[in-house]
């Protein structure tokens, strides 16, 4: 039979003349979505390597899964398919859907096929391979690959690739059944089991599993497949060549069929995924036309001062003192990263509100209604929304001001949370959590922003301090704010005052049970080892009921003082008596854009607790093992994932890739990833949003949730049986002028108004009960005790805050 691929049998010249040849057609190719979170970057690699047009399809899409016609339709418009990696087992109808009825096509609808990672393995399947568990799952671990560079590795050199599977394919090949036959055994010969699948790649390096098969290719039809994940940021350059590897022969072997070539060929919608409902106009009308708050000026009026001995408590203690309701988010010094790190600490942000009140957008997931609530508390506007990102898109486009200070980040807009659940939506998944008793309090929004209309801006690197109003005919504000802070007869140098802070002694207080943790962890690690999830980010919550009420801007200013962080936040939003209170030293930024549509990622991933003999090099040394850069690794890839889905191919870049930081109780490995909104907006266009609809597209947190992420998701929520709410969620802002910067919701302690009361029943003590969160990333690798250690060492990190001085 002679071989499809044309490379392995040609001259050397001849293999010239086939490269230019099909460097000169840009491939059309269709991608079947698994619901992985590295989906977008096998779409970006496969935009920027090939050129090539690219349209996504789900695997359940109904559309053709129920109509073989249509799915056969659907081919014809394309030049080849991608059957792309996810969560599960080939084995399952469900987890490979469309994919399945790749292998059988009819010979008239034929076409080129490369299977990624579960795809790969569907391939190994339907031409007679078993699919079977690892002894070790694999996941975020970059690997050597021994190829016979021939076919998609012709001219490929060794090279090392990510690894992100449990299962594997067995073609009963003697390497895989430890039985060798003699000398003159090739590994590239197919077996009697598959004869039909050739073996074009091994990992032989793996001392746990043994020789674990890296590639294949069909010996008839144009069909390859490769295990490992030839997108992620970890795989060398030369693992990412096979894509053009693989669509010269794709082309080849379509030219060859003259017929097949001429392809129904309409006009594809060029890859760009969107969160946002395409017609939302009724919404958005709303959003625009909603005058029930402040009407807000087009240019923003400011003045700055220098910020001299002041320091940010004290400028909040001078204009917020008693306010029922307050925003700061504050940069903070830690040890090693100072509080002028453009990175990380270079503002902080007082939301300055009225004595009465501020105005705020509350989206109640349940009942899917936004509500505006004026100051004073009062619901002024009311109404179902089905889109709470597009309402907000609406509502921040119209209100879009200009000529701020360059150096101010935020120059007025919205302030809040968005908590875990409200992130889910966007993923849809609906977890058994979600009818949680404590989500029956519908009076809690799940989405709280606050209209922020005055504020004060600290700009830590050049130690400005800038006071803005977007209100009309606000000078006198300015003036006033100026005068206030410049006459303050009480400087206190510029770092944090010390408090002398003793919380009301805690009545009583529930933690995580160490067996539950660790049978959890271990229902975690079954779900992993069967296929379902490469990573998983177990949390649980603890509840402290002081003994009284307390000050919670004194609580606040003693967790600045026990755990200082880079991303702290003290808010009290909600509506009065259903409020909510969050006192936060996160270390992670989530996600910031800014005005000019630079995009920034910061997750943390690896956790090492300090103590007296852990030196930061020692925490290196472990930070660096193949463990904990698996976890982080696998957070870059789905973080660039949820980048790619917005910004599209070629405009995301790696900043930092796993740094050590050091914290006040732990060292962590961190990535800053980024890339360029603007780019994807067209001239006219509002520019904000895509930073929405990037916000929208990435939540909840990649590093709160493990990948694939909605898998993920949906196994947490089962395991956990509980709703996250503000913990897992994030804060921070969406800047009328255009920017926006969010933190992740961890190392917080947060309360509901409606939680205040007896601190236990019939007790006549009135006290407020206070949830602090904390979990961690579990693999394959994780042990439940480490695990448990970890999660115990971030929550005693908050939990400190509730100590007595
Ligand atoms: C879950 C938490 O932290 C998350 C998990 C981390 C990890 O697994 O190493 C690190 C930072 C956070 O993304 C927490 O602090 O509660
Ligand atoms: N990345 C993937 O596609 C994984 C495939 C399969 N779920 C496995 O774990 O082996």
């Amino acid at each position: 039979m002679k071989p499809h691929d044309g490379i392995t049998s040609s001259t050397s010249s001849a293999r010239h003349v086939f490269h230019d040849r099909c460097a000169k057609r840009n491939p059309r190719v269709l991608y079947l979505d698994a619901y992985d979170s590295f989906s977008n970057n096998i779409i970006a690699l496969l935009t920027t390597s090939l050129q090539a047009t690219v349209e996504s399809v789900h695997i359940d899409d109904l559309r053709y899964l129920q109509n073989q016609g249509a799915f056969y339709s659907l081919l014809e418009k394309f030049d080849a398919v991608v059957a792309g990696p996810g969560p599960g087992n080939p084995a399952k109808k469900s987890d490979v859907g469309l994919v399945e009825q790749l292998w059988n096509l009819p010979d008239d609808q034929l076409l080129p096929i490369l299977g990624i990672c579960l795809g790969f393995q569907s391939l190994g399947l339907a031409y007679g391979a078993q699919v079977e568990r690892l002894k070790e799952p694999r996941h975020g671990l970059v690997m050597n690959v021994t190829h016979n560079q021939r076919s998609i590795f012709n001219k490929l050199d060794r090279f090392t690739a990510t690894q992100y599977h449990s299962l594997f394919v067995n073609i009963g090949h003697f390497l895989q059944s430890g039985r060798h036959r003699s000398l003159s055994d090739n590994l590239w010969n197919p077996t009697s089991k598959c004869p039909l699948l050739q073996p074009l790649a091994w990992d032989l390096e793996d001392t746990e599993n043994g020789p674990v098969l890296m590639a294949i290719r069909h010996m008839e039809k144009p069909f390859w497949g490769v295990q490992y994940h030839p997108e992620s940021i970890c795989t060398d350059e030369e693992g990412a060549k096979v894509i053009k590897n693989w669509w010269c022969l794709a082309d080849e072997w379509l030219q060859s069929r003259k017929g097949v070539v001429l392809r129904d060929y309409k006009t594809l919608k060029v890859h760009g995924l969107s969160v946002l409902s395409p017609t939302k106009s009724s919404i958005l009308s709303e959003a625009v036309n909603l005058h029930s708050c402040h009407p807000t000026l087009k240019k923003v009026l400011w003045q700055s001062m220098d910020l001299g001995a002041l320091n940010v408590p004290r400028m909040f203690e001078l204009l917020q003192a008693g306010r029922k309701q307050a925003i700061l988010l504050k940069s903070t010094t830690n040890p090693r990263v100072d509080a002028s790190d453009p990175g990380t600490g270079s503002h902080s942000i007082l939301g300055v509100t009225d004595p009465n009140g501020v105005a705020q957008i509350c989206y109640f997931q349940k009942e899917s209604t936004v509500k505006f609530l004026s100051a004073n508390g009062q619901v002024t506007y009311s109404s179902k929304c089905d889109d709470i990102w597009s309402f907000l898109q609406g509502f921040t486009q119209r209100r879009r001001v200009t000529g701020g200070p360059e150096n101010s980040p935020f120059w007025g807009g919205l302030m809040g949370f968005v908590t875990y659940e409200a992130g889910l939506e966007t993923i849809s998944v609906k977890s058994c959590a979600m009818e949680h008793p404590s989500r029956r309090i519908t009076r809690r929004p799940d989405i709280c922003f606050a209209l922020v209309t005055r504020s004060v801006i600290v700009d830590h690197l050049r130690s400005t301090v800038f006071v803005q109003s977007i209100r009309k005919d606000d000078q006198a504000f300015i003036s006033e704010t100026i005068n206030a802070l410049c006459t303050d007869v009480k400087p206190q140098g510029s770092s944090i005052p010390d408090p002398v802070y003793s919380p009301p002694p805690i009545s009583s207080t529930t933690s995580p049970v160490r067996d539950t943790y660790c049978n959890q962890v271990r229902q975690c690690q079954s779900s992993i080892r069967a296929g379902d999830s490469y990573e998983l980010c177990l949390t649980d919550q603890s509840t402290v009921v002081l003994s009284a009420p307390t000050d919670s801007w004194s609580l606040y200013l003693h967790l600045q003082k026990v755990n200082p962080a880079p991303f702290s936040a003290y808010i009290r939003l909600g509506r009065l008596g259903s409020g909510v209170t969050i006192l936060s030293s996160s270390p992670e930024r989530f996600l910031r854009w800014t005005r000019d549509g630079d995009a920034q990622f910061r997750p943390i991933k690896g956790t090492v607790k300090k103590s007296k003999d852990m030196t930061l090099e020692k925490a290196t040394e472990i930070l660096n093992s193949s463990k904990e850069k698996a976890e982080n690794l696998m957070i870059v890839d789905l973080i660039r994932h949820d980048l790619h889905g917005i910004v599209g191919a070629g405009n995301t870049w790696m900043k930092q890739l796993m740094s050590v930081e050091e914290y006040k109780t732990v060292y962590q490995l961190v990535s800053v990833i980024e890339g360029r909104l603007r780019n994807r907006i067209p001239a006219g266009e509002a520019e904000d949003k895509s930073g929405i609809e990037l916000l929208a597209a990435s939540l909840p947190p990649g590093s709160m949730t493990g990948a694939p992420k909605k898998r993920s998701c949906e196994l947490l929520a089962d395991i956990e049986g509980k709703p996250r709410g503000i913990y897992s969620g994030v804060i921070g802002y969406l800047d009328f002028g255009g920017g926006g910067d969010f933190a992740v919701v961890i190392r917080t302690a947060y309360k509901w108004d409606d939680e205040t009361g007896p601190v236990h029943e019939g007790s006549e003590e009135v006290g407020e009960r206070w949830h602090v969160g904390a979990g961690g990333a579990i693999t394959a690798q994780s042990t439940p005790e480490g695990e448990w250690a970890e999660m115990w060492t971030k929550r005693e990190s908050t939990m400190r805050m509730f100590e007595t001085a």
